[in-house]
């Protein structure tokens, strides 16, 4: 079963591709479609392949007291939660708006889909795929409807354990193999403590058939580079214009600056993530031929002696001799001609 699926037109994960990493715009843009398009522009700017959003409809998401519920926080755009999320929340108009943008300027746009009106309103917008945020990875109905959709899924996995995410994945499967699964703690910062990137590993040997990302709500870079070391094949973070607004989100969030960098990391350590062959390098000959060691003769030895080990040593040799793993199978072997003391003995001299 293939590892990689075409996640958006055009666009492979999983294999050998490219890491895929979404700039998640979320609910940072503060309501606001014209900061919203800043931060699309700047998630392109900065080589993120995909702009996110995250999109809902609250009666649907929510019960009538949650939404009621007053939301008493720095982070408030609203007196209850519902006026808050509300606030946060555009419409189908400003979704077309903000999809066209973005495919003017060339990024991928998608949204979470957090129930299951929004995924019906992302799939009539036309996404190339549908995130499901953590909070409905356990929400079964939600995640067949969603599949049986048939558009690329990326599932995130706060907030859950290893058992249901073999639920998840038989469950999603048979009804559609494409998609991934992200490991992903849910607390905003995140610390280095709870971030658990082994589960990638683990993830990877229960899910071989399926693509493994991460969803990171760490502070800085690192982890998340270390997750694409680690064979992350899409990655999430949230991005900010300004780690200092108003938002639950800002501070876990990455500024353009370390969006940038995490792209150019990402992309660096691919590449030096190269072949699982250990062999000698082309580029290694140089420092090889200057410091690698090789057999050398420890004394003078006279043309058809046969060699034994006290005749031989091991030094960095002009020219470069024979490589000194193979010098217990040069015991009993003749010399073709006199060799000097010190002198390097290469292939040449032994009698074969
Ligand atoms: C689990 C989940 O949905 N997490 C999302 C994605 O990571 C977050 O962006 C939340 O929407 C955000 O933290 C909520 O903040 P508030 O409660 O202030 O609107
Ligand atoms: C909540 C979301 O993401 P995650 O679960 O990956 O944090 C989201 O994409 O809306």
């Amino acid at each position: 079963m293939p590892l990689q699926f075409e996640l958006c037109p055009g666009r492979m994960v999983g294999g050998d591709h490219p890491c895929f990493i979404i700039a998640e715009i979320g609910q940072n843009h503060q309501g606001d479609l014209e900061i919203a398009k800043k931060m699309i522009r700047m998630a392109k700017d900065c080589g993120a392949d995909c702009a996110k959003f995250q999109k809902s409809v609250l009666e649907c998401k929510f019960n009538k007291k949650a939404l009621e519920r007053p939301y008493n926080s720095p982070h408030a755009w609203g007196k209850t939660y519902g006026d808050h999320k509300r606030h946060l929340e555009f419409n189908h108009d400003q979704y077309k708006e903000l999809q066209k943008y973005a495919e003017e300027i060339g990024i991928y746009f998608t949204a979470s889909g957090m129930d299951e009106m929004a995924v019906e309103f992302l799939h009539e917008l036309g996404v190339p795929f549908i995130k499901v945020a953590s909070l409905d990875t356990n929400n079964f109905p939600y995640l067949k409807t969603t599949a049986e959709k048939g558009r690329p899924m990326v599932i995130s996995s706060g907030m859950q354990s290893m058992e249901t995410m073999r639920r998840v994945y038989n469950l999603v499967k048979p009804i559609n193999p494409n998609f991934c699964i992200l490991q992903c703690s849910s607390a905003y910062p995140l610390s280095v403590e709870d971030v658990h990137l082994r589960v990638i590993r683990e993830y990877q040997s229960a899910f071989p058939d399926i693509p493994i990302g991460y969803s990171g709500h760490e502070t800085g870079i690192a982890i998340t580079v270390a997750a694409v070391a680690m064979g992350a094949k899409v990655v999430e973070r949230h991005v900010t214009l300004d780690k200092t607004w108003k938002g639950n989100d800002h501070q876990a969030s990455l500024e353009p600056n370390e969006l940038a960098e995490l792209v150019r990391s990402i992309r660096l350590v691919e590449k030096a993530m190269g072949s699982p062959i250990k062999r000698l390098l082309p580029c290694e000959m140089i420092c090889r031929s200057k410091l690698g060691k090789s057999v050398v003769a420890k004394t003078k030895i006279p043309a058809g002696t046969a060699l034994t080990l006290s005749m031989l040593c091991v030094k960095a040799a002009e020219p470069y001799g024979l490589p000194p793993e193979d010098i217990f199978e040069l015991e009993g072997k003749t010399v073709k001609r006199d060799i000097e003391e010190d002198e390097s003995i290469t292939e040449e001299e032994i009698e074969k």
